[in-house]
């Protein structure tokens, strides 16, 4: 969906889930998936109280209210843009693609905290920092546990006018048999209705762009791709 590379397709599958109302998806579901959506809606909702954590953490970072960006982002209280995201990268052997071809292309992500599951085994992931490409270890600390990724998302940035700087990265073939790859993403939103008002934190200083609502801020974000992949 964030593609910017658009002279080629990213190699990989994608289905993305909206937002549950009382643990049921607003979506018909696949026919594997049915049986799971209880599970799933746990699941996200976890996800979901796991951002509104960061997002305290980042406020007491900041020296604001601890609930400043959790409280806008209160399912309870109206609809937002959060997506769950299930994506599978099929195995392709090195001969079947060029140099040039991409798993997932250079992106961003549009909202406010991201986080990423990846398994073990199924490298590829890269992250942009000072004009390079670094890979991202799927277990660093060897952990039977897993770590999760956090990824601050273009509306944080623009909500903290730049201080947080949302996090560029892709997904490339790793060398020699890409094997398949297995991610789930969680794309955490504030409410469509939240004003992206100044943050009050005196790190963030001299905001000076227009203050929009999060649901005008996904929206300019999903137009500015669809150009982009347009042209
Ligand atoms: O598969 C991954 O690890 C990354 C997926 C991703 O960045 C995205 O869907 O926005
Ligand atoms: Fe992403």
């Amino acid at each position: 969906m964030e593609m910017l590379t658009p002279q080629r397709g990213d190699f990989k599958e994608a289905f993305n889930l909206n937002e549950f109302v009382a643990g049921k998806a607003q979506q018909p579901l696949p026919a594997p998936l049915v049986p799971h959506e209880a599970h799933i809606g746990t699941f996200v909702d976890r996800c979901h109280v796991l951002c509104t954590d960061v997002l305290r953490l980042l406020a007491l970072g900041l020296g604001i209210d601890e609930d400043w960006f959790a409280a806008r982002h209160e399912r309870a209280r109206g609809p937002s843009g959060s997506v769950f995201r299930m994506l599978y990268y099929p195995n392709m052997p090195a001969s079947a693609h060029d140099a040039d071809d991409i798993r997932a292309g250079a992106h961003s992500d549009y909202g406010s905290v991201t986080l990423l599951f990846q398994r073990p085994g199924q490298p590829g992931l890269e992250i942009l920092t000072d004009g390079s490409w670094s890979p991202v270890p799927v277990n660093p600390g060897n952990d039977t546990v897993l770590p999760i990724l956090v990824n601050a998302g273009d509306l944080l940035s623009h909500w903290t006018n730049g201080l947080l700087k949302s996090a560029v990265h892709r997904v490339v073939f790793p060398s020699g048999s890409a094997g398949d790859r297995y991610s789930l993403a969680y794309f955490c939103h504030p409410l469509d209705d939240a004003e992206l008002v100044p943050v009050p934190s005196k790190l963030v200083a001299g905001h000076d762009r227009p203050v929009l609502t999060a649901q005008q801020h996904l929206e300019a974000r999903l137009a500015a791709t669809m150009a982009l992949k347009g042209a």
